[in-house]
C-alpha cells in the first residue's frame, strides 16, 4: 500500500493554479526526488501535503500517522542551545529523549549539544532541522531543498544520512531540489514539476519521445540504475545516456520507443496514454 497517494491535486493562491492537476504516489521506504526549477511549485506541494495549506482540490490519501517536515529554514530557537531545542521539540511531539538518541548520534548532533543554535554552521543547522523532523516522525519526512547553501562535502554528508535513514530505519522521504544531480545520489524515484504540472504528455512535435505505457510517472534514471546502464552529466546537470544495445534492449523490454542517438533525460517526455 502506498504511504501517500496524491490524485488530481490542484492549488491556487489567487487566480492561477500553482499546482495544476498532479497525481503520484509514494511507497513506504521510498526516497522520492521532487525536482523542478525555482518557482515550479515544490514548496507549495510540500506545504499542501503537510497540511499547511488545507484548501487544495483533488484527493490526498495519507497512510501514515505522523509527518516530519523541514520546509525552508528549520524553525529553531536561536538563543537556546541545541539540547534545549531538542528537549523542547521532544515535549512538543510527546517523544522521549531516549527514543531519538540513536538519530542524534547518527546525525552527529551529539557533538554540539551545548552550542547555541545561533552559533551553528549551516550544515550543523540542517542536521538539527532533520533531527527535529525525526522527532516529529520516524515514518515519513518531507525535506524542502535540504542541501541549499551547503558546500559539496556538506551536501554529500547530508544525502548519505538521508539514505541511511531510509535503508536502515525504513523512513520514507520526499526530498526536493532544483538540481537533479544532487538527488540522483539517493533517490529511487523522481517526479519532475514544471510550472505546477508533472512533466508528461508534452508536445507531440518533440524531436524524440519515450512512451511509457503502464505507469504515469516513471523515473528513467531509476530504471537505468536498476539495469546498471552508465550515464553521465553535463555541466548543467542534465543526464546523458548513449544509445547502446543495452538501452535498446531496455526500451524493447519496457515497450519504450525513442528516437535520437543521445537522450537527454532532463528533456525526456513521458506519455502514459500510449
Ligand atoms: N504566498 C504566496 N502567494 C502567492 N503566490 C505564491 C506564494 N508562495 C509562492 N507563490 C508562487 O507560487 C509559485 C510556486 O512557488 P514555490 O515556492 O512553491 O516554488 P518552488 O519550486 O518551491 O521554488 P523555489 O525552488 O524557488 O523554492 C511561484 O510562482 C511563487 O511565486
Amino acid at each position: 500500500m502506498a504511504i501517500l497517494e496524491v490524485q488530481n491535486l490542484k492549488f491556487r493562491y489567487s487566480k492561477d493554479y500553482i499546482i495544476n492537476d498532479i497525481s503520484f504516489s509514494v511507497e513506504k521506504g521510498d526516497i522520492l526526488g521532487l525536482v523542478g526549477e525555482n518557482g515550479s511549485g515544490k514548496t507549495t506541494l510540500m506545504k499542501i501535503i503537510s497540511g499547511i495549506f488545507p484548501n487544495s482540490e483533488g484527493k490526498i490519501v495519507k497512510n501514515f500517522s505522523e509527518l516530519g517536515v523541514l520546509i525552508e529554514n528549520p524553525s529553531l530557537y536561536n538563543d537556546r542551545t541545541v539540547k534545549q531545542n531538542i528537549t523542547f521539540f521532544c515535549k512538543l511531539y510527546e517523544k522521549g529523549y531516549k527514543d531519538i538518541s540513536q538519530y542524534q548520534h547518527l546525525l552527529g548532533v551529539d557533538n554540539y549539544l551545548k552550542k547555541k543554535v545561533s552559533k551553528l554552521s549551516l550544515g550543523m543547522r540542517q542536521r538539527v532541522g532533520l533531527l527535529i523532523a525525526l522527532i516529529a516522525s520516524n515514518e515519513f519526512i518531507l525535506l524542502d531543498e535540504p542541501t541549499n547553501g551547503l558546500d559539496p562535502r556538506g551536501i554529500k554528508e547530508l544525502l548519505s544520512l538521508i539514505k541511511v535513514l531510509a535503508s536502515d530505519f525504513g523512513i520514507t522521504f520526499i526530498v526536493s531540489s532544483h538540481i537533479l544531480q544532487n538527488l540522483d545520489q539517493i533517490c529511487n524515484n523522481y517526479i519532475i514539476l514544471e510550472s505546477g504540472k508533472l512533466r508528461q504528455n508534452v508536445s507531440s512535435e518533440a524531436e524524440y519521445k519515450i512512451y511509457i505505457p503502464d505507469i504515469s510517472v516513471v523515473s528513467l534514471l531509476s530504471l537505468l540504475k536498476e539495469k546498471k546502464v552508465d550515464y553521465t552529466y553535463t555541466d548543467a546537470g542534465d543526464v546523458i545516456v548513449e544509445k547502446t544495445d543495452e538501452i535498446e534492449r531496455i526500451c524493447q523490454e519496457r515497450n519504450l520507443i525513442f528516437k535520437k542517438r543521445k537522450l537527454n533525460l532532463s528533456e525526456v517526455y513521458f506519455d502514459d496514454k500510449k
